[in-house]
């Protein structure tokens, strides 16, 4: 049995026209709607520093973050209709489950959001724990809700499944080998990212787990 634990956007889900559909919805409508390569960048770091990243490339007032931000937790939740899985996700995650492994997630999306969609798209029933961007006072890159679910999933073997730089390094802090999904939302290019193994299908994600026991 391993404990394997997942990031969620740009790892399992493709949220990024949702969260764009919120940000949108927030800006003022005089400004040039905000781009998908936009939000993809923005995202990783928690809602937060989403919303303080949308005011820097809007050059909105930055004591407007209070109110962005609330509009846009206030629309989080129901924000799930274009958000899509990866291919193989569910099927992976059922067979990893069936082998015997405990799955958590770790993200930086608002716990709410992220039970939200999780439910909505069918996930929610493969995690005995989850951790959002809000549970805990640190968030990731800090390596606490990572140690903390883990430490929930009981004591064997563990390994980190995300797509980001930011993912690379709360598994490296939490000395947890990093297994890199290359087709979600990294800031740069993913050969510069480090990790234990690589892999841009679902379907080969059971294999590594097997190879790295
Ligand atoms: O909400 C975010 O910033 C991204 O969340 P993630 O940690 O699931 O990639
Ligand atoms: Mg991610």
């Amino acid at each position: 049995m391993t404990r394997i634990v997942f990031d969620l956007d740009g790892t399992l889900i493709d949220s990024a026209e949702d969260v764009q559909g919120i940000a949108n919805a927030i800006l003022p409508p005089d400004l040039p709607p905000v781009t998908l390569p936009e939000v993809r960048a923005f995202m990783g770091e928690g809602t937060p520093t989403f919303i303080r990243r949308l005011i820097d490339a809007r050059d909105l007032p930055t004591d407007s973050f209070d109110t962005l931000h609330k509009g846009f937790m206030a629309r989080y939740k129901t924000a799930v209709t274009r958000t899509t899985v990866y291919p193989g996700v569910a099927e992976t995650l059922s067979d990893l489950r069936a082998a015997g492994h405990r799955l958590g997630l770790c993200t930086n999306k608002p716990a709410a959001p992220a039970r939200a969609v999780l439910a909505h798209l069918g996930l929610a029933e493969y995690f005995d724990v989850l951790l959002g961007g809000d549970s805990l006072p640190q968030r990731k890159p800090d390596p606490a809700p990572l140690l903390a679910i883990l430490a929930n999933l009981g004591d064997t073997r563990a390994l980190y499944v995300g797509d980001s730089e930011t993912d690379a390094e709360t598994a490296h802090a939490a000395a947890v080998p990093f297994l890199l999904f290359t087709e979600g939302y990294p800031k740069g290019p993913t050969d510069k990212i480090a990790c234990t193994a690589r892999f841009s299908s679902f379907s080969a994600l059971p294999g590594l787990v097997a190879q790295l026991g």
